[in-house]
Formats: C-alpha cells, structure tokens, sequence
C-alpha cells in the first residue's frame, strides 16, 4: 500500500505483510525533520512457535514470534501522515490489545526524539496513544549497538564508490564513536551497553543542508536537492587552494591544487548573483562543505578519545554515495588513515530502534521482548522500499527477519 508519494517522503508497504499480518510493538523517533517508526509483523503463517534456541534469560521453551521488524518515516511537519498511517495498520488497537488492556485503559508507546515531548498531547486526542519517553541519547545508543551486533552485514565502509560490508568482532566493539547526523548532529563516545557520553555536537547538520539547499535552490524535496547534486560541479562555487596559489598546489603545508580553501569563496569575486550558479553546482558545493566539516568534527572528537572507529548514522546520510564519500574522505585525510568511517544499512533508524528495545527493559506487560535475533542476512529482503530519483543509491532500510521471546 503506497502512503503518499516521493514528495511526501513516506515509506511504501508491501500490501500482503502490513495489512494481513498481525502488527505489534510500535515504536517511534520523532525528530526536529522526520518521524521514523518501527514495528513488529508476525509472520502470517502464525508464526508462534516454542523457542529451540537457548536464551540468555533462561526462557527456553517459551513463546516465540517470528516475525519483521519494518520501517517507515514521515516529514515531521506532517505528522498528520504518520497519525492516519498508524491508525490505517491498526498499530494501537493491536498494540493494546497485546499489553492485555482494555479500550479505555491507558494505551503507551515508546517514543524517543524531542518530538515525544512536543507531540504528546496531539497523539493522546488524535489516537488516545500516551508517548512513553525514552531518552534519546540511550535510544540512539542502544539502537546502534543491537545493529553493530545483532544484524548481519549491517555496517559497511565507502570509499572511491566502493562499498565494503565489514565484519565487527562482538569482542572487540568498544570503543566507538557514534556520530548521528539528523537535523543537527550529536557525538556520542560509546564505552558498552547503556555505557556512553555524548562528547560533541554541532549545529551544522542534515537540517542546514536542506534548508540552506531549499531557500538557494528552491528546490521542493530533499531528495530533489540531492539528485541534483548528483550533476553539480562544486568547483564552480567554491575557491580552491588553485584559485589563491595560480593554479599549483600549496605542498608544504600539504594542500593540493584542488582541495577547497574556501567553500563558496568563489561567490564572493564572480560579480554574479544567485540566479548566475546552476543550483546542482550549489546543492553539490553545499553538501560538500557539510559533509567535509561534519566529518572533521568527527575525527578531532575520535582522535580527543582516542577512538579508532567512528559509526555514522542519521537521515542526512540517506545512503548517498557522495556524502558517505565526503565524509570518509575527511576522516581518512585529517586522521592520516588512522581513523576508519563507517556507516549503518538502518542509518535513520538508531533512534526508533532504541524506543523498540526499551520496551524489554522496562517489562511491558506480558509481552515482554527478551531477544531479538536477526535469522538473516536480508540482503535481498522482500521488505520495505524506500522511493526516491536516486533510489539505487540510496539506503534501502530493509526489514529484519527476528524472534521475539515473550516471557
Ligand atoms: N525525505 C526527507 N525529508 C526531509 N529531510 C530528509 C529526508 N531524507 C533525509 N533527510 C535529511 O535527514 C535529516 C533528518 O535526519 P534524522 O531523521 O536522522 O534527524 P531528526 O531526528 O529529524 O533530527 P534531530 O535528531 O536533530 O531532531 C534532515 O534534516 C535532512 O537533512
Ligand atoms: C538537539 C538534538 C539532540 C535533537 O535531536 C540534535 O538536533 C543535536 O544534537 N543538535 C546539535 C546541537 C549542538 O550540540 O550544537
């Protein structure tokens, strides 16, 4: 079932899993741009089955539910999209249903992201939902670190266009750096589970760059302005160490010819205006130089650390191959390939993921979610899509074949 369309920026169902299977265990991430929800779908055959495999709690022989984890996301200025979209799948009804309590008794959903906050009272009148709130910062963490070691081939490096899934060794996680791109951007030293500090941030983040890219480009989706910078040439905008040094490189402090000295310098000696660049030019020399100072940002916090190992996430990414580019870029030039960037398939959803979890720490009802286990490596999952002009290019957010121990 199609939600909305491209510009809408809402994520596509399959027809067949999400409105036959029995849907349970929401969780939301509401952000300063985009609503991300995760859910839980049994499998339509039943799917509920005695556990055969040994679970740390000691629950063998309990309850399981096979079943997906999917993803969606909504603009958050249309959170009335994500509102119908949540009553459409039922998500509450099933939801309360399964924490044993009756239509009038008090129906809770973990929500993280300063939105949890602001939308409280919109989702009690709307869907009689009470937000229960989970921080964000531990939901980021607690979502990063059940991907790092629960979801086969999840994180992967970029560089000169190749991408290359790497193996994490469960012994040797810690420590990382997670860094979340989202509207703006936080930094997070991960030491163990729940076990973290957030050691930086910046203001300069995903939101910057769509709404500097939306007010120079007039360009009407985020999407758009990153397809566009696709044919863009940031060299027109930006002045590089060639423009200063009359074409030669400055070696003995070593900048090449090419590196940037100055991004948009080039706009203020051209005697043009606005309409005079080509908005790919601009959305690419924008994205560039975000990208660029987030990842340096990044290294300079890795290397206070000492960490060897940054993890970055967040919608801003969206999967795109010059940003992922740019930014190890940064981090491989400024830490003299000390330093290693990495990304995550689920980038968006750090946030969300964490919201889900908690419902186990926390011992909802009898529904308690004691395990999750990813049973495959779904790299050609039939699950969800992401729509977009440069859909190939894009993460694709698969949905996670898992297990849930009830207690
Ligand atoms: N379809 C989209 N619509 C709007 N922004 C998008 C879209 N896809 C990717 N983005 C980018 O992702 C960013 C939002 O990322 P994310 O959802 O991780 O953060 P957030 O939770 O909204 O922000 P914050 O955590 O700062 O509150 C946007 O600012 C934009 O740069
Ligand atoms: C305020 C949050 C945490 C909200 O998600 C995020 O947008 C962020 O980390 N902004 C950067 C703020 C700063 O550290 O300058």
């Amino acid at each position: 079932m199609e939600i909305g369309n491209l510009e809408n920026h809402v994520q596509s169902e399959p027809m067949e899993e999400s409105s036959q299977a029995q849907i349970s265990h929401l969780a939301l991430d509401i952000g300063g741009s985009l609503i991300k929800l995760v859910y839980f779908s049994q499998n339509s055959d039943g799917g509920c089955s005695k556990s055969s495999v040994q679970v740390s709690n000691g629950n063998e022989g309990g309850p399981v539910l096979q079943g997906k984890l999917h993803f969606a996301k909504f603009e958050t200025a249309k959170i009335h999209d994500c509102i119908d979209f949540i009553q459409s799948k039922q998500l509450r009804v099933t939801g309360c249903q399964h924490n044993g309590a009756s239509a009038n008794e008090k129906c809770v959903i973990k929500a993280t992201g300063g939105g949890a906050y602001k939308f409280a009272d919109l989702f009690k009148e709307k869907l009689g939902i009470c937000l229960g709130k989970e921080d964000e910062m531990d939901s980021l963490v607690a979502g990063a670190n059940f991907l790092l070691k629960s979801v086969h081939n999840e994180a992967f490096t970029y560089m000169d266009g190749q991408k290359e899934f790497a193996q994490i060794d469960q012994e040797d996680l810690y420590p990382y750096l997670l860094v979340n791109i989202g509207s703006g951007v936080s930094m997070i030293k991960v030491d163990g589970p729940g076990k973290f500090e957030r050691v930086s941030g910046t203001n300069v983040g995903g939101g910057t760059f769509w709404g500097l890219g939306r007010l120079l480009t007039k360009c009407k989706s985020f999407d758009e302005l990153l397809e566009l910078s696709h044919r863009g040439n940031n060299r027109v905008v930006d002045m590089l160490v060639g423009d200063i040094y009359g074409g030669t490189d400055y070696k003995k402090i070593g900048l090449s010819s090419t590196a940037i000295a100055s991004s948009f310098g080039k706009a203020i000696s051209d005697n043009k205006e606005l309409e005079d660049y080509k908005p790919e030019d601009i959305s690419r020399s924008l994205l560039r130089m975000i990208s660029n100072n987030i990842g340096q940002i990044s290294y300079l916090n890795a290397l206070r650390f000492g960490l060897k190992r940054i993890f970055f996430a967040g919608f801003f990414l969206r999967g795109h191959a010059y940003t992922m580019d740019t930014i190890a870029v940064a981090v491989h030039f400024w830490s003299k390939g000390e330093a290693k960037a990495m990304f995550l398939r689920h980038e968006g959803f750090l946030g969300a993921l964490g919201a889900f979890m908690s419902y186990e720490k926390h011992g909802f009802d009898n529904l308690m979610v004691h395990q999750l286990v990813q049973q495959s490596p779904s790299a050609s999952h039939g699950g969800d899509k992401t729509h977009g002009p440069a859909d190939s290019e894009l993460n694709d957010n698969p949905s996670i074949n898992c297990s849930i121990y009830l207690s």
